[in-house]
């Protein structure tokens, strides 16, 4: 694969919390436009990688590189576009305020932001609860909420946390139409997952194991490269515990 096209470079990256060794030599490298999925059991590292790449976390050794400039780096975050694995609003606030109030932070203002804003309320689907205060939403649409808000500067990066965990079925497939067309525009989407339909969904996948990278390819090469029938049975070959 060419690496001018390569919008994310992962170098020899390792991470330790003390003793706790927790990503053990990474490279990879993703291209611009791709569905990119990280998928491993509870624990692999893939929330400490992802941190990483939104520059939350500095690795132990190794480096990451976003649009071939090194992490972390301020001037890249209106770029960047991420959900964490929890939410991070404002629960005193409604769902407006809060778009609002992140949408300022990236420079948004004007018809602009109220464009933006009504976008992405309609892909979450959150569209009519936008007068109601955060404490009173649930699970399901603070995760919608979060996904709006990491939307909402139209970023060239997405980089999302698990972002349909409590989120039912129905909302979960349209939200996939929306990084599908996304991807189409030329947006780069990174996503975590345990999810198996979603894992699918992706055009690569890289599978961690207690912070290893054991295999990366196509949903479709790590199935014919292990004869399995399922995404989960490839993982399991490739050493992978139970996701
Ligand atoms: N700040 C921290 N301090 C100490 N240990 C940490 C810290 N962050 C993560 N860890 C440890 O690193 C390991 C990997 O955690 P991480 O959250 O990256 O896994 P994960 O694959 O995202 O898991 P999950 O799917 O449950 O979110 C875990 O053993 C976790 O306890």
């Amino acid at each position: 694969m060419s690496t001018e096209e390569s919008v994310v470079q992962i170098e020899n990256v390792s991470m330790a919390f003390g003793k706790q060794v927790v990503l053990k030599d990474i490279s990879l490298q993703i291209q611009k436009g791709e569905i990119f999925g990280l998928l491993g059991p509870s624990g692999a590292g893939k929330t400490t990688l992802v941190k990483q790449l939104v520059g939350l976390e500095i690795p132990s050794s190794g480096e990451v590189f976003l649009f071939h400039e090194k992490m972390p780096s301020l001037k890249l975050m209106k770029r960047i576009g991420y959900m964490a694995q929890s939410d991070a609003l404002y629960g005193e606030l409604t769902a407006k305020e809060n778009l609002q109030f992140f949408g300022t932070l990236y420079g948004l203002k004007g018809n602009r932001l109220q464009h933006r804003m009504e976008e992405v309320l309609k892909i979450v689907d959150l569209t009519d609860h936008t007068k109601k205060t955060i404490s009173s939403f649930s699970g399901g649409m603070k995760r919608r909420l979060s996904l709006a808000i990491a939307l909402l500067h139209s970023p060239e990066i997405l980089i999302l946390d698990e972002p349909t965990v409590g989120i039912d079925p129905v909302l979960r497939k349209s939200i996939w139409q929306a990084f599908q067309m996304l991807r189409e525009q030329g947006t780069t989407i990174i996503v975590t997952t345990h999810v198996m339909d979603e894992a699918e969904k992706c055009d690569r996948l890289g599978m961690l194991r207690d912070g290893v990278l054991i295999a990366v390819g196509t949903p479709e090469q790590l199935k014919i490269q292990t004869s399995a029938k399922s995404i989960e049975e490839a993982f399991l070959t490739y050493g992978g515990a139970h996701l």
